[in-house]
């Protein structure tokens, strides 16, 4: 989907020209009896806002293979994430017993109120009219969304660490933001969000969605990805995890040595050793770490103590880019042994 900026428009627009099928798109409409009927959608009548994304799956079988991933159970209450004009609100209302959706534009909102109206499913639908990473999360068990791409980074990192736990998310994202989501140390893709993504979820490539499946057509192509966090989560403190590696990702085929030692990470480090010296003094907590060093007189400084980190055989000419989940685990436990710390 287009890399547009997030429109954050105080008042969502109205349509302003009615959007037509071409012959061809109105032939892919066509709902056999067991596939979501989109053709009651309604999104002919309104123009897709495509700086929110609104790009709309209009292949019924897409639908259905997304929703069948999902894997859904009757007792499960399924949060949607931008349900447009509700293509696959429908099957999610037919498969759970509640969903909850949250959708941006207002024209969506009463799209998807009147699809729904006088049905069954009309009681099993709550919709909230927000921008879904600003909007508190309620409980769920299984997350599903077509979301605009230029919010998946951000609802990725709010799904990481949403609690309680839920079942699963089963997303469709930009193709390449899905490749890296699972790309491991060496390929091209791999980046500070494959490290952070692996390190809390388990993740697995689900389906190509070509660019034809989707009305207007983005310019991308697609593929959905099912995320499972991991139970128990890992035991690392996650801001000071990211703060390393935002740093090493930063040049990720330099050395750590070369990407560490420059003048501005030695400041932060050597502001974060003081800060955290002071709040230990604070808790009077004689078997600190800082403490324990003081006693010994080897009180180091910042840019002694990464010469000494990287200088390990393990480290030397290492790079982030190669790194994998443990090696990453470690060195963060070698340097916060030493006193350092990246939050
Ligand atoms: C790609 S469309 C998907 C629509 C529908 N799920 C489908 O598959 O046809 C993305 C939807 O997300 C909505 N949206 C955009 N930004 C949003 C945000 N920050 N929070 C919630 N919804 C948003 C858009 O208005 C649009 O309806």
């Amino acid at each position: 989907m287009p890399k547009n900026k997030r429109s954050r428009r105080s008042e969502p627009s109205t349509a302003s020209a009615p959007y037509s099928l071409s012959s061809r798109e109105k032939s892919h409409q066509q709902p056999s009896s067991d596939q979501p009927d989109l053709k009651s959608a309604g999104t002919n009548l309104i123009a897709p806002n495509t700086s929110l994304g609104q790009h709309f799956l209009k292949n019924p079988a897409v639908v259905t293979a997304i929703v069948a991933k999902a894997a859904i159970k009757p007792t499960d209450v399924v949060l949607e994430i931008g349900p447009g004009t509700g293509n696959m609100t429908v099957p999610l209302l037919q498969q759970s017993k509640h969903v909850v959706a949250i959708e941006y534009d207002n024209r969506m909102v009463r799209e998807v109120l009147k699809r729904v109206e006088g049905t069954d499913q009309e009681r099993k639908l709550q919709i909230i009219q927000g921008d879904a990473i600003k909007t508190r999360f309620p409980f769920f068990d299984v997350c599903v969304a077509n979301v605009p791409y230029q919010i998946s980074s951000a609802l990725v990192f709010k799904l990481l660490s949403h609690r309680p736990m839920f079942r699963c998310a089963v997303m469709m994202f930009q193709e390449e933001f899905a490749l890296r989501l699972t790309a491991r140390p060496g390929e091209a893709l791999y980046c500070r969000l494959s490290v952070n993504t692996q390190l809390l979820a388990k993740v697995d490539q689900l389906m190509k969605v070509g660019r034809n499946n989707f009305r207007p057509p983005p310019k991308v192509e697609s593929r959905v990805v099912r995320i499972e966090l991991r139970n128990p989560p890992p035991p690392v403190n996650f801001s000071e995890w990211d703060g390393m590696i935002r740093l090493l990702f930063n040049r990720k085929n330099k050395t750590l040595r070369s990407v560490l030692l420059t003048k501005p990470t030695i400041k932060m480090l050597d502001e974060n050793r003081r800060t955290q010296k002071a709040l230990n003094n604070g808790n009077n907590n004689m078997n600190n770490e800082f403490s324990m060093m003081e006693e010994e007189g080897v009180e180091k400084g910042a840019e002694q103590i990464i010469e000494e980190v990287v200088a390990l055989e393990q480290w030397k000419d290492k790079r982030a880019s190669k790194l994998d989940l443990d090696d990453f685990l470690s060195l963060l436990a070698e340097f916060n042994k030493r006193g350092i710390h990246f939050a």
